[in-house]
């Protein structure tokens, strides 16, 4: 029987997703078609007749307006909100601001589907002379952590599970015991990571799973945190396969 529920959604397209260029943790804002995702989202979860307690969010953008846009929607923009860089993307290294189909092109299908989905393969580090590399490490919300030792220059998605399980663990779980209704508003690879965890999904299993953007999924979950319900998407059938396919396809040289 299912005792703890909890909603997540990934974020509505960020101007970088329409770009079709690696993100990870470059701040980038959400599009206009985003903004109309995430207002999307809200109305889903307010006609599905869902109330929070608190929502947690990543430190980026791109996930905080698609949770303040949700709030908004559903009348809650009093309920606490705590911003985590535990939520945040994954870091994207040395391929932040690349196209993700030139990439393809150059390097091959094959190696971006294993830099995107491998699950221990980690992308290329952020050198510091990338363009973005003082823009993300010398920004201010950073100041109280991670720790210059923790800062990461790249994360595969097991980097990302490592840093992203502890908050689930020592934060969420807490809360939901609690008794707290719950809404976590992040990214497609550190949700990708909490789905893996819940799900208990294989390192071989987890390659095969895309997030779509501003679509918010449901989990219930027994009193041992096991999923009685997993990953119910509120759209329909047909809208959720296909913006999962675009996820997928992102990564093929046009
Ligand atoms: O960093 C990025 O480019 C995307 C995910 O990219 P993929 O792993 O799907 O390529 O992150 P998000 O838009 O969820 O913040």
């Amino acid at each position: 029987m299912a005792k703890y529920q909890i909603v997540m959604v990934r974020h509505g397209e960020s101007e970088w997703n329409k770009l079709n260029k690696f993100c990870g943790w470059y701040d980038a804002d959400l599009s206009e078609q985003g903004r109309n995702e995430a207002k999307a989202a809200g109305v889903a979860l307010r006609e599905a007749g869902y109330k929070f307690d608190i929502a947690h969010t990543s430190v980026l953008t791109r996930a905080n307006k698609t949770l303040d846009a949700i709030l908004k929607e559903i009348g809650q923009t009093d309920i606490p909100i705590q911003k985590t860089w535990r939520l945040n993307e994954r870091h994207y290294g040395g391929l932040t601001g690349l196209n993700k189909a030139e990439t393809a092109a150059k390097h091959g299908e094959e190696q971006v589907q294993i830099w995107r989905r491998s699950f221990d393969i980690p992308p290329p580090p952020m050198e510091e002379s990338s363009e973005y590399y003082k823009i993300i490490v010398e920004d201010p919300r950073y100041a109280n952590g991670p720790s210059k030792a923790e800062f990461p220059m790249f994360e595969s998605l097991k980097l990302t599970i490592a840093r992203t399980l502890p908050y689930w663990n020592d934060t969420i779980v807490p809360q939901l015991k609690e008794g707290k209704k719950i809404l976590i508003a992040a990214h497609g690879n550190s949700l990708r990571g909490i789905v893996k965890h819940l799900d208990e999904m294989s390192d071989e299993a987890i390659m095969g799973l895309n997030l779509p953007t501003g679509i918010p999924f449901v989990y219930e979950l027994d009193e041992n945190f096991k999923p009685v319900v997993s990953m119910k998407f509120l759209g329909d059938e047909e809208t959720v396969r296909k913006a999962i396919e675009s996820v997928a396809a992102q990564g093929k040289a046009k």
